[in-house]
């Protein structure tokens, strides 16, 4: 339903030209949810933010970007390609393509009461009145585990708690019935405890409403817990991609094994903490070749990884990692 080819988003900006997706490529089909995983900078806010065009002016998409959307009635966009005053941009954004933020804030209004919001939503892309909005939304809002749907619907953002405000926005992007939702860490500033709650919603919402998820997290282990699949960012570019549970036990790239062997487990207390060595580089700064290898533990030893861009090469029919060691099969003994 959608295929993201050869996306690059650079930033014009005072100190120069950012870097922020380099060539990026992947598909989601319907009711997917993919994983998208990378330390911060790595791109992933960029990379969804251009499916919905939502970049700033001095933001600037590659001439070779394309993103190929297969509508809810079946026409074909490439949303990369559509003005960005169109009626068609219109539609895509909220009616086709959703998306919920770490902060639920930034997606409310202190001036309106969530229904207000809610009901305009609505309105913007379904054919209903005032009050048949107002009562989908507090169908939704009962629906996504809101108490007092009817009371909650005349409130602010502001008076509910942090896991209520998260439900809000969750029922405000699904009440216009997208079919892909983007969730942008939606559960980072939550307790644990209150994440695994949200989490299990998603999922029993996604069967319901039969929705694609792009989940984007830093955090490996939450993604486990919801994605089919994961895409692995790193400077902006795709280090890797394949099914969740492959790549966590058998992870391919050097930085994949970096971003596992980083995670603290209970179960291992003795265990010291292993993180990747050294900082990610700025992105005005990028480094030559491929862009892991001032953090590699292996590309000292080959000159090939710091002068050429390794390019996404299949290890599995349905799994891809951009390793020039992994191509040349040097470290096949290792994973
Ligand atoms: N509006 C902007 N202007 C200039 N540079 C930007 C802008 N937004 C993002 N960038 C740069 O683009 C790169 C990718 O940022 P992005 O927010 O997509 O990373 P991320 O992986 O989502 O990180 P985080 O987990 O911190 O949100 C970063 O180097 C960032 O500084």
């Amino acid at each position: 339903m959608l295929t993201v080819s050869n996306l690059s988003v650079r930033f014009h900006t005072d100190e120069g030209l950012v870097t922020a997706v380099d060539d990026l490529s992947f598909a989601l089909q319907p009711g997917q949810t993919l994983g998208i995983v990378g330390e911060s900078g790595s791109g992933k806010s960029v990379s969804t933010k251009a499916l919905m065009r939502l970049l700033p002016d001095y933001a600037e998409l590659d001439a070779n970007s394309h993103i190929v959307y297969q509508t809810k009635k079946g026409a074909y966009v490439d949303i990369a390609r559509l003005d960005a005053r169109s009626k068609a941009l219109k539609q895509v954004r909220g009616g086709e393509i959703a998306m919920i933020f770490q902060e639920p804030s930034a997606a409310f209004s202190p001036l309106y009461t969530i229904g207000n919001q809610m009901i305009e939503g609505i309105r913007l892309h379904r054919d209903v009145s005032r009050d048949q909005a107002r009562k989908l939304a507090i169908e939704m809002l009962d629906r996504v585990g809101m108490t007092n749907p009817e009371l909650r619907v005349d409130q602010y953002a502001f008076q509910l708690s942090g896991g209520m405000r998260q439900r809000a926005m969750i029922a405000s992007a699904l009440v216009m019935r997208p079919a892909v939702l983007i969730a942008d860490e939606p559960t980072t500033a939550l307790d644990v405890t209150i994440q695994a709650q949200i989490l299990d919603l998603l999922k029993e919402l996604q069967q319901d409403f039969g929705m694609a998820i792009i989940f984007i997290s830093h955090d490996l282990a939450v993604i486990s817990q919801i994605a089919d699949d994961v895409l692995v960012m790193y400077l902006g570019k795709e280090m890797e991609t394949g099914p969740v549970r492959r790549i966590i036990r058998h992870p391919q790239h050097p930085y994949t094994q970096g971003l596992i062997n980083a995670i603290p487990r209970l179960e291992e207390l003795d265990r010291p903490l292993l993180p990747i060595p050294g900082d990610i580089p700025s992105p005005l700064e990028r480094p030559t070749g491929c862009v892991f290898h001032t953090r590699c533990p292996h590309a000292a030893d080959h000159p090939r990884c710091h002068t050429d861009v390794p390019i996404p090469a299949q290890t599995q029919p349905d799994h891809l990692a951009a390793c020039h060691l992994l191509t040349e099969k040097v470290l096949e003994e290792t994973v």
